[in-house]
């Protein structure tokens, strides 16, 4: 691929619209795909990210139609997990036949199984298994080529504050790799282009090590902050709350392991990262506060499935996905 890179952003939010501003800032040709007040914001000032140091507005195209975007060299896909199955169809017309889908999302990913090498991996008849409490009857699996997809898993914290403007907390470290686990020249591609744009990429070949890295925070501290209220740093102070939290990332830990994947990095580092992290929303809490679906089946349902398939108990994520559940469907209504 050669610069600039034409790019759709599907889902402009807190991380997708993050990587919008950065990488039209950069020079690339950028469109996204909003709707509702953001998007007529955007239309209007631009798409907008503040974070500690600067404050940085771009003027790109913006639509609710993903027919109005055409073939695309990268498209990142920044709406929340279950808010995909919808969009699916119309990404056809934003694929070129060498596109790369970059699906910046927390959980476990539609697409897990796809070249992965573990025995739940195949179903009898030979086909890449699904998710179900993800991938209903494996439509997403089937919408989308998976050999677009380039694994991704970000480590950034960024909230829409309002329409048009994105506040983060400055992080923009993703590490990306291929779903089969081997290095290749459009990820190395993809890690220049993000560099160019000010952001830190980390290659690896073992993406779902990665994925099981970040899981075991998402599905611990997530539904803890959005039952709670709390910000990640008052989660870290409170001990009661981190016990909570460690039970449930050891059984996370040890999921991971009974897929063939390691977690790399300790109970204790996986808090200090949190930690690190300061005094912001998570992105469920971001979401109830909005009165806005849960992301409960990337983060929760979709471990728990596994854990089912691989006779792992997981007590604490069952208890955290059912008060989770309940919250949603009380406050969300969902
Ligand atoms: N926020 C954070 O700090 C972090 C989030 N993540 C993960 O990143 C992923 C994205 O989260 P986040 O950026 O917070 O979510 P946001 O809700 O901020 O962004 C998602 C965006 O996609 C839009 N969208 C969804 N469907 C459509 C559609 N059909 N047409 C147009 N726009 C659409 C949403 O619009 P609308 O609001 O109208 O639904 C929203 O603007 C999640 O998996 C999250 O867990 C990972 C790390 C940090
Ligand atoms: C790491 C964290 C908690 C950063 O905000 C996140 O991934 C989220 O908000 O979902």
């Amino acid at each position: 691929m050669s610069a600039p890179w034409k790019i759709l952003v599907v889902g402009a939010g807190a991380v997708g619209g993050t990587l919008a501003v950065r990488l039209a800032a950069a020079g690339n040709t950028v469109g996204v795909l909003a709707r509702g007040e953001h998007l007529q914001a955007i239309r209007r000032d631009g798409l907008c990210l503040e974070d500690p140091h600067e404050r940085v507005c771009v003027e790109v195209q913006a639509s609710d139609d993903l027919a109005d975007f055409g073939p695309q060299d990268l498209v990142i896909l920044g709406a929340k997990a279950h808010q995909l199955a919808p969009l699916m169809p119309g990404l056809r017309s934003v694929l070129h036949a060498e596109s790369i889908v970059l699906p910046a999302l927390n959980g476990v990913p539609w697409w897990y199984f796809h070249r992965d090498a573990s025995p739940h991996a195949t179903t009898a008849s030979g086909r890449t298994a699904h998710l179900e409490s993800i991938d209903p009857g494996g439509r997403l699996l089937h919408a989308l080529d998976p050999e677009h997809v380039v694994g991704c898993v970000v480590h950034a914290s960024a909230e829409v504050v309002s329409p048009g403007m994105i506040r983060g907390n400055g992080q923009y470290r993703y590490v990306i790799g291929e779903p089969a686990h081997e290095r290749s020249a459009r990820v190395q591609a993809l890690a220049e282009l993000l560099r160019e744009a000010g952001c830190e990429p980390e290659v690896t070949d073992r993406i779902r090590d990665a994925i099981w890295m970040k899981l075991v925070g998402n599905a611990t501290f997530n539904p803890v902050a959005a039952l709670t209220r709390a910000r990640m740093n008052a989660i870290c102070d409170n001990p009661e709350l981190e016990a909570l939290i460690r039970e449930g990332m050891a059984e996370v830990m040890g999921l991971a392991r009974a897929y063939g994947c390691d977690p790399l990095v300790s109970i204790d580092q996986r808090i200090a990262i949190a930690r690190g992290i300061g005094a912001v929303k998570a992105s469920t809490l971001q979401d109830l506060e909005r009165g806005r679906a849960l992301e409960i089946a990337a983060l929760l349902h979709a471990p728990l499935e596994l854990a089912r398939m691989a006779h792992h108990p997981m007590p604490t994520l069952q208890l955290l996905s059912a008060l989770l559940g309940e919250l949603d469907r009380q406050v969300c209504g969902h």
